[in-house]
């Protein structure tokens, strides 16, 4: 790459931000730390998704090198989906996306040193409807409990479900590389 970033850490364990960073050529290391995921009232779905980002970063300093945080939220006409907290839940909310259009929006917090900068995107993804038989295919195969919304845009519900989506395809995977590839610029 032409590029030269300084040593990046990337504060996630998820295993879709971790193949997207890779894809975006940039060599760097994963670290985690606990964070407390709740966040205040009042908030609108973009600053939710910034506002978690920002505390999962407040647990770095980033002597050095760059450390990236992400959140990623589903939103449905001002309703908040996060991750199922079991089979039912999913349920519920595969439901609710069927045959409607939602939002996502994933906040990246960067730190390094003292310096911290928020930024979030957001893409509309369109789903056409699904059978409660298709539901169950879904959730027993994919078991997509790990998931904000409780879908992959990434298998099977966002190849066979999802009709449309204006936006960021990586946004909706949990990272928004292009506009954090040009972010990250600005910020080195
Ligand atoms: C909507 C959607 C979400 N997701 C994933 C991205 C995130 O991993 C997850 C949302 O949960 P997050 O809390 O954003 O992230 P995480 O707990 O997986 O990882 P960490 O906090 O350590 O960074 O949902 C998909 O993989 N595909 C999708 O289509």
């Amino acid at each position: 790459m032409s590029v030269q970033f300084p040593p990046i850490i990337l504060a996630s364990k998820s295993p879709r931000r971790q193949e997207l960073l890779t894809l975006m050529g940039l060599d760097f290391k994963v670290e985690l730390k606990d964070v407390d995921e709740s966040y205040p009232e009042g908030l609108s779905p973009a600053e939710i998704a910034v506002y978690i980002s920002g505390q999962k970063a407040k647990a770095f300093t980033g002597d050095g090198e760059i450390v990236i945080t992400a959140d990623t939220i589903v939103a449905l006409n001002g309703e908040i989906l996060g991750k199922p907290t079991d089979r039912a839940h999913a349920q519920e909310m595969l439901k609710k996306l069927s045959g409607s259009k939602h939002e996502v929006f994933t906040g990246v917090t960067l730190v390094k040193g003292e310096r911290m900068y928020s930024f979030y995107d957001r893409t509309a993804v369109t789903c056409k409807a699904v059978t409660a038989t298709e539901i169950d295919f879904y959730i027993d195969n994919y078991k997509p409990f790990d998931k904000a919304g409780s879908y992959g845009v990434q298998d099977w519900w966002g190849i066979v479900v999802v009709e449309r989506i204006e936006g960021s395809y990586t946004n909706v995977m949990g990272l928004p590389t292009e506009k954090l590839y040009n972010e990250l610029l600005k910020f080195i």
